[in-house]
């Protein structure tokens, strides 16, 4: 064997080293699975509030916050393959303490019970990395939802992307929840669910609960769950 020929040999073992790491790159690559999508629901407010900012706790300059346990929920929108996604808007909406939401259908009925601090819907629009935060309360059971539940849709250039439901982990209504139930698998229903954990030193009892918006398919979408991790 020359010199030449052992040469051209190693060369062309590592020309078809590399064309396997690349052919193969797709199958061991790590996405992170996408968001599932849920209902929106009957009651995205069909009234803007006039405030729609992302502390849903106190309207305008009120000095009175809504009746709940104030809840940081803060995220990031990522693309499956991990990027921020910026210029993204974020929307949450969600029932009050009381189970009434901020649309007419609902609030017509049960206008006595609305806890007129809550501001029921906000916005909130990602920079460079991706994160969003809200102030808001920990979602409570709605009639005929036993599982609490907080309505968020992802808006990119003005078009919706996402619509889905952010749920809390180990509540006791979940399994009773028909829409949670039918969110998925198992792993859909774990993308779907936060965990509501009190921040430490906090004299008010504030909880925080951390979920991130991950935007489209997998290439290899539902076919090598090895390939999939759930977003932290
Ligand atoms: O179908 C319903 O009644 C219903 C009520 C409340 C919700 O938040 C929802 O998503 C659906």
């Amino acid at each position: 064997m020359n010199q030449s020929n052992s040469f051209s040999r190693r060369r062309w073992m590592a020309g078809a080293f590399g064309i396997a790491c690349f052919t193969t790159r797709g199958l061991f690559a790590d996405y992170l699975f996408p968001s599932p999508s849920m209902t929106e629901g009957p009651f995205y407010p069909d009234k803007m509030p006039l405030d729609q900012d992302n502390d849903l706790i106190i309207i305008g300059d009120s000095l009175t916050p809504a009746v709940g346990e104030i809840t940081h929920l803060t995220g990031r929108v990522l693309s499956t393959s991990g990027e921020p996604i910026r210029n993204a808007t974020v929307e949450i909406w969600q029932c009050d303490a009381n189970a009434v939401y901020l649309h007419t259908a609902d609030s017509r009925t049960k206008q006595s019970q609305q806890d007129k601090n809550f501001q029921g819907f906000g916005r909130f629009e990602t920079a460079s990395t991706g994160e969003y935060r809200f102030r808001t309360i920990k979602p409570v059971p709605y009639p005929g939802r036993p599982a609490g539940h907080i309505h968020a849709k992802v808006k990119v250039g003005g078009r919706e992307v996402l619509t889905t439901q952010i749920f809390v982990r180990g509540a006791e209504g979940n399994a009773r929840d028909g829409i949670y139930r039918s969110a998925g698998d198992v792993i859909d229903r774990e993308l779907v669910t936060a965990d509501f954990t009190p921040v430490p030193g906090s004299k008010i009892g504030e909880l925080a609960a951390s979920f991130d918006f991950v935007i489209g398919r997998t290439p290899d979408d539902r076919n090598f769950p090895s390939t999939r991790r759930a977003p932290r």
